[in-house]
């Protein structure tokens, strides 16, 4: 697949802090890529500068191979919907009158999808938005935003606030509206199993930096879990305090990188484990936790082990 965006070191510092430092990730064309990072990690920050609301101090914005400045650019706005859960349209207003705003301010606006996507979900026209359930706001922001046929969708924890079955209702919907479309999604989430179930690839930001990038699939094949039974006292923490064992009944357990597995296993054998057993396909949640704990991010209820 095409590379369809391309983020080069982009930096932006508030208030003398950096909530971007150097993130740099590309999304192939139509696929759907998660933005991942526990709060604070920059990926609202990151969105508000592709969607044109914040410019960023230092870095590059690729769309389509050619170099864009999203804040200062008609043209590549057009082609992005942002949707940020605590930003709507007026909901005093009714869909009919976002229809109106979207026909008069959106240049692809295509009322004749606004409707049909407002009849698949069941939507009414004429009902004042802000009588609406959760999950029927969120609807209505994701038909609209797709009504102004956009290339790039850009979604802010699209999700929060919403009942599991309502969350993956909404979310079978758009990744399937986006595919009929070619529209590509970047959604920026702390919701792992959604980026697990629906993203083809993944950016991890932590304190403002990309630590890792690539797709889902390099990231699952990427580790292992090891479990062991240790006898006696054997000091698992200080075999390496990084892995954070976990107790389980009688075993420990620690995600290690499939690359590491060699020297984790020496260092194992050196303290008298011999027997490992090493589990495959783990979900990615377990992925993002040794991602974090690499970098730092301090899991109190793991100091069990
Ligand atoms: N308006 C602001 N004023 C001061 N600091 C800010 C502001 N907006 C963001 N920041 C800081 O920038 C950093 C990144 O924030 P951002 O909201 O982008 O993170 P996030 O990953 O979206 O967090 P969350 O998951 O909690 O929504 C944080 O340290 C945050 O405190």
């Amino acid at each position: 697949m095409d590379i369809i965006l391309s983020v080069r070191q982009l930096s932006k510092q508030i208030r003398g802090q950096a909530a971007l430092d150097a993130v740099t990730f590309s999304v192939p064309e139509g696929s759907v890529h998660g933005i991942l990072g526990v709060n604070g990690s920059g990926k609202t920050t990151l969105l508000r500068i592709l969607a044109g609301l914040y410019w960023p101090d230092a870095g590059e914005v690729v769309w389509m191979e050619r170099s864009v400045r999203p804040w200062n650019d008609s043209a590549w706005r057009s082609q992005v919907a942002f949707v940020d859960p605590t930003v709507s349209l007026p909901v005093r207003w009714t869909l009919g009158d976002w229809e109106t705003y979207g026909a008069l301010m959106h240049q692809r606006w295509d009322g004749y999808r606004f409707r049909s996507l407002l009849r698949q979900l069941d939507l009414p026209l004429d009902q004042r938005v802000h009588q609406f359930s959760l999950g029927m706001r969120m609807r209505a922001k994701l038909a609209f935003a797709l009504a102004t046929r956009p290339r790039l969708l850009l979604l802010d924890e699209p999700t929060t606030g919403l009942d599991p079955v309502v969350r993956r209702q909404i979310w079978q919907w758009l990744v399937g509206e986006a595919a009929d479309s070619g529209a590509s999604l970047l959604v920026a989430t702390h919701a792992v199993d959604d980026v697990e179930r629906l993203a083809d690839s993944l950016t991890v930001l932590y304190r403002g930096r990309s630590v890792w990038s690539g797709p889902l699939e390099e990231a699952k094949e990427g580790f292992v879990k090891l479990v062991v039974r240790p006898e006696g006292r054997t000091p698992l923490h200080a075999l390496d305090n990084a892995l954070g064992w976990e107790k389980g009944g009688d075993s420990f357990s620690a995600a290690v990188e499939r690359a590491s597995l060699d020297h984790v296993r020496d260092q194992l054998r050196a303290v008298g484990i011999h027997q490992v057993a090493v589990q495959e396909h783990l979900p990615l949640d377990e992925w993002f936790r040794l991602m974090m704990r690499k970098e730092g991010y301090a899991f109190d209820a793991d100091e069990s082990a």
